[in-house]
């Protein structure tokens, strides 16, 4: 299936954040024809997209309103929250449906992913639970212990996420996290917290007829639930690569299709603990911008279109930092761009969000160095130079 595509293909973009505007871009080098779509007009990605779309991605009804008027080859989701259940149906009208419509239903929320990965492949996470009630919630976090953390079942980028120390704290995390649920759960999911040594993030590309691949694994560092900053190689040992590629190749193999995954783990001293998995591109995986021959973004294109990928190329030490807007602004400019961009081997992507709101992801620096630490220090201070006015 899907090998010696030809080319232009039409892709519809399902999201249009920096992740998606990354990979229009890939898209756009060979020529391919980008629909991107989100919820908001002058999205990142579709500041370079042939045309674009604002609809509310949870609707059904103009979710088919978009397909039937552009009808895309290919249908590429960016984010988690989409009315995933209408992409079954165009998958079965014959668009197809990146990485497959039943992945995206099954990695949309936290809870079904986990069942699968726990419960039918048998894979150690952190101990769990769910409460759909406060009384239940209590319940529940009792028995898995404290610390623990708590998380809406739909959100990401760290949203409604926090890390409950005691009985007390409880309430106050339920009513953070259903308040800052994306779409209409009203599901929480608590874990035991892990206190690992290092977070990964281990790029797995799933080709349609070609074997599984990996990319480097990628550490990470991450604050309310959000990634600041990430780095490759993430220099864990060999054996606990080995783990994690077996994991990301069981869970990836379970959801099927093509496309890039960016599985996340959580690494101890003895331990690798699947934590989990965005079937699309990584915020962490942003530094392949610059830690890579292809990125992430042109090796999930590469997957999707069934073009061959003959070689990842890992180009030494490297780090990625984001920056954060700190406040509410309608109109958003930058300084200390130049500052930032004065030392070799540092780049800037800004995204073009529209406006700002605190910690709202704006854009992100990238560095390469002679080993992890100088290029985490390089895109950290690069990224500290770049005001938002
Ligand atoms: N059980 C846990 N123990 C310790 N830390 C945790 C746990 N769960 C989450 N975290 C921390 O919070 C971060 C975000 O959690 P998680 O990846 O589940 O949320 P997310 O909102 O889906 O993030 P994203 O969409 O950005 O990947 C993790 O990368 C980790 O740093
Ligand atoms: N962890 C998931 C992630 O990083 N997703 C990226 O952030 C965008 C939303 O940003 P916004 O909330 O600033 O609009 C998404 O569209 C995607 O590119
Ligand atoms: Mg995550």
């Amino acid at each position: 299936m899907h090998n010696s595509t030809k080319l232009p293909q039409k892709l519809m973009l399902l999201g249009a954040g920096e992740l998606g505007k990354e990979f229009v871009i890939a898209a756009q080098r060979l020529g391919n024809y980008v629909i991107a779509v989100d919820r908001y007009l002058n999205a990142p990605a579709m500041q370079v997209a042939d045309c674009y779309e604002v609809i509310s991605m949870l609707s059904a009804d103009e979710l088919e309103t978009v397909v039937q008027k552009h009808q895309p080859d290919f249908i590429v989701p960016e984010i988690e929250a989409i009315r995933t259940e209408k992409l079954v149906e165009f998958e079965k009208r014959g668009i197809t449906v990146i990485p497959t419509a039943v992945a995206t239903n099954y990695t949309m929320n936290r809870d079904r992913i986990r069942e699968l990965a726990h419960q039918e492949l048998g894979i150690r996470t952190a101990k769990y639970g769910y409460g759909s009630t406060l009384e239940e919630l209590i319940g529940v976090a009792d028995q898995i212990g404290f610390p623990n953390v708590v998380k809406p079942v739909m959100s990401s980028s760290g949203k409604g996420q926090s890390v409950v120390k005691n009985q007390e704290e409880v309430a106050a995390a339920w009513n953070y996290a259903i308040a800052n649920s994306r779409g209409d759960s009203q599901k929480v999911i608590v874990e035991e917290f892990i206190n690992f040594e290092i977070e990964i993030t281990l790029l797995t590309i799933k080709q349609w007829n070609a074997p599984t691949i990996f990319c480097a694994p990628i550490g990470h560092r991450q604050e309310r639930g959000d990634y600041q900053e990430s780095w490759q190689p993430a220099g864990i040992p060999e054996d606990q690569i080995l783990a994690a590629q077996a994991i990301a190749k069981k869970v990836t193999d379970a959801l099927g299709g093509a496309g890039i995954f960016g599985v996340e783990f959580f690494i101890t001293q003895e331990e690798v603990i699947f934590s989990e998995l965005s079937p699309r591109p990584h915020d962490t995986g942003m530094v392949t911008l610059i830690s890579q021959n292809l990125n992430e973004f042109e090796l999930h294109l590469r997957a999707i279109l069934g073009l061959p990928i003959p070689h990842i190329e890992q180009l030494g030490s490297a780090a990625s930092a984001v920056i954060l807007a700190d406040k509410h602004s309608d109109t958003v400019a930058f300084t200390g761009v130049a500052e930032a961009l004065s030392v070799p081997n540092v780049d800037i992507r800004l995204f073009g969000k529209p406006n700002a709101h605190p910690y709202r992801r704006m854009g992100v620096a990238l560095a390469q160095g002679n080993n992890i630490l100088e290029a985490r220090e390089k895109a950290k201070k690069a990224a500290s130079q770049v005001k938002i006015i």
